[in-house]
């Protein structure tokens, strides 16, 4: 068999007069090296392309993270100077592929943004600067930093008992690394949460009655998949998920002809 191939959500970005549709690397390896899938990324372009006809094509969605953070407008928050950067073209494009990979039962791996726009797709709400709460630790990644004290990891989260990570991990705690500032409020109706942070930020969620794996975390696993146990172990599950979800179409056909 082919190795399965996924899509991976861009930023859309104005760089040398024009526009670019990318994605940083460490997904690009994580997918390739951990999951064991081929990576192709997806434009930005909303409904000008046939979401429908992609989810036939890919066995698996990627959602990425970025330093933009969802329009305030699609979950009834306020748009600020301060909360931005925004990536108009980039939730005209992930939230609907969201909504229609967990409806088509494609494996789906949500991260950091990517949490943020299921949380969102599916009707939830987030929290800006949430380091700023009462209480709260600071999720921030430091700017100044070089990229590996970036994504360090340092911070511990704790495992819903039952749920589709405590069924990846054998223990009910784990360290991750945190690079953002906002984080889901309201969680959706159909998710549910997989892991929290001691200060109760939602680290993770899945999609309660999704047809296949539909996992959303808040950390970067894809930057320490190659050397980091919990980080490979997510990779590992959702790139396990895609090549099933590949295989049973193979059969569906085979049994069809
Ligand atoms: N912008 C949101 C999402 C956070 C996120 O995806 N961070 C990755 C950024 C990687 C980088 O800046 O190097 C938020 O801040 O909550």
């Amino acid at each position: 068999m082919p190795t399965p191939l996924i899509a991976v959500t861009t930023d859309a970005k104005d760089l040398e007069k024009y526009t670019w549709h990318a994605t940083p690397q460490p997904y690009l390896d994580a997918a390739i090296s951990t999951a064991g899938v081929l990576p192709a990324l997806v434009p930005s372009l909303g409904d000008k392309y046939d979401l429908d006809s992609l989810l036939e094509t890919v066995n698996g969605v990627l959602v990425t993270g970025s330093a933009s953070n969802v329009y305030p407008a699609l979950y009834g928050g306020n748009a600020t100077d301060e909360n931005g950067p925004y990536d108009h073209a980039r939730d005209a494009t992930t939230l609907p592929l969201i909504r229609r990979a967990i409806e088509k039962g494609v494996p789906l791996l949500a991260i950091c943004r990517g949490i943020q726009e299921l949380n969102v797709a599916l009707g939830g709400t987030l929290a800006m600067e949430v380091h700023e709460r009462d209480g709260a630790f600071d999720h921030r990644g430091d700017e100044e930093a070089a990229f590996d004290a970036r994504f360090a990891i340092r911070q511990s989260v704790k495992i819903t008992p039952g749920g589709c990570l405590a069924g990846l991990f054998d223990t009910s705690e784990i360290a991750v690394n945190s690079v953002h500032r906002q984080a889901a409020s309201t969680v959706a109706p159909r998710l549910q949460v997989e892991a929290m942070a001691d200060d109760g930020t939602v680290e993770a969620v899945s999609v309660k009655d999704a047809p296949g794996f539909a996992l959303g975390v808040q950390w970067h696993p894809e930057y320490w998949a190659h050397n980091d146990n919990a980080s490979a172990r997510i990779f590992k599950a959702f790139g396990e998920a895609v090549h099933r979800h590949a295989n049973a179409r193979i059969s569906a056909r085979i049994a069809a002809e």
